[in-house]
């Protein structure tokens, strides 16, 4: 569904590259966590997935095309086949829950009968049923992060994009967001999520992808927030550990 080969994206000339010939491949279905410290290319990836950037060397295939090269006027087709989910919700406050989800179908030119149909359905599966009328400032940051979801579901994608969703949520509110995550990853949605929150990956158990300055450092199924330490090979490798996350190898220069 989503595989990168040798991708490497250099923002500007001479910098060190925000990813680093990083060859990943997330099957149709997948739920992966990509985790590493502030700065080690999370949002990167996901940009470059949304063909929100182009990648500086290597091939970016999502959906079954290379994206790297699609012509300008291909990308919003590509989009429409993606959902995306920030942390800070990115609700249009002066439109209500209904509104908010319904203009995602509007800009594709879904008819309204389709539109008053599958709104309701789409709040009902986020447990907003009856709130379709409130506007953003009349929510919860839980319930806002499910409009979100709503919204970014809404065209049924075959990929869900999830950048820090629970970024600004407690704990109680996040764990339901992470349900809500999984369950739409169980209808067949492919879910990304990059996120800060050891205790959602710890909890949830799904592959994990870990990025160091820009270079993928493990990716692991039913993985954990931090490499566990192996018991059996107490102090074989260097990357063991819960220093792990921050303290990877360092990148070489390169302009790719
Ligand atoms: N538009 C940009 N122009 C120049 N450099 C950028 C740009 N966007 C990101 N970078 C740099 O690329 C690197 C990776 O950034 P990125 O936002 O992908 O990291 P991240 O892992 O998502 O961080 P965070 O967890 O803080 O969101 C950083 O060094 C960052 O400064």
């Amino acid at each position: 569904m989503i595989r990168f080969d040798k991708v490497s994206k250099v923002y500007k000339r001479g910098a060190r590259p925000a990813l680093d010939r990083v060859s990943l491949e997330v099957e149709r279905g997948e739920f992966v966590f990509l985790v590493g410290a502030s700065g080690s290319g999370k949002s990167t990836f996901l940009r470059l997935v949304l063909r929100e950037e182009r990648a500086t060397s290597g091939r970016v295939h999502v959906a079954g095309r290379e994206i790297t090269t699609l012509s300008q006027w291909k990308v919003p087709g590509l989009r429409r086949q993606i959902g995306v989910v920030f942390q800070d919700f990115r609700l249009l406050q002066n439109k209500t829950v209904f509104e908010n989800v319904a203009f995602a179908q509007q800009v594709i030119g879904r008819p309204r009968h389709t539109i008053a149909r599958e709104v309701p359905e789409v709040l009902e599966l986020v447990k907003l049923a009856g709130k379709g009328k409130r506007l953003p400032h009349e929510l919860s940051g839980g319930e806002q992060q499910r409009v979100a979801i709503a919204r970014a579901i809404v065209n049924r994608p075959s990929i869900l994009l999830a950048d820090e969703p629970t970024g600004n949520l407690d704990p109680a509110t996040s764990a339901g967001i992470m349900r809500l995550l999984d369950r739409i990853n169980s209808t067949g949605t492919t879910v990304v999520m990059a996120t800060h929150d050891e205790v959602i990956v710890d909890q949830m158990r799904k592959r994990v992808v870990q990025l160091v300055d820009g270079e993928v450092v493990r990716d692991e199924a039913e993985g954990r927030y931090v490499l566990q330490p192996d018991p059996a090979a107490t102090g074989a490798t260097g990357a063991t550990g819960s220093g792990a996350t921050e303290n990877g190898p360092t990148t070489q220069e390169r302009t790719a």
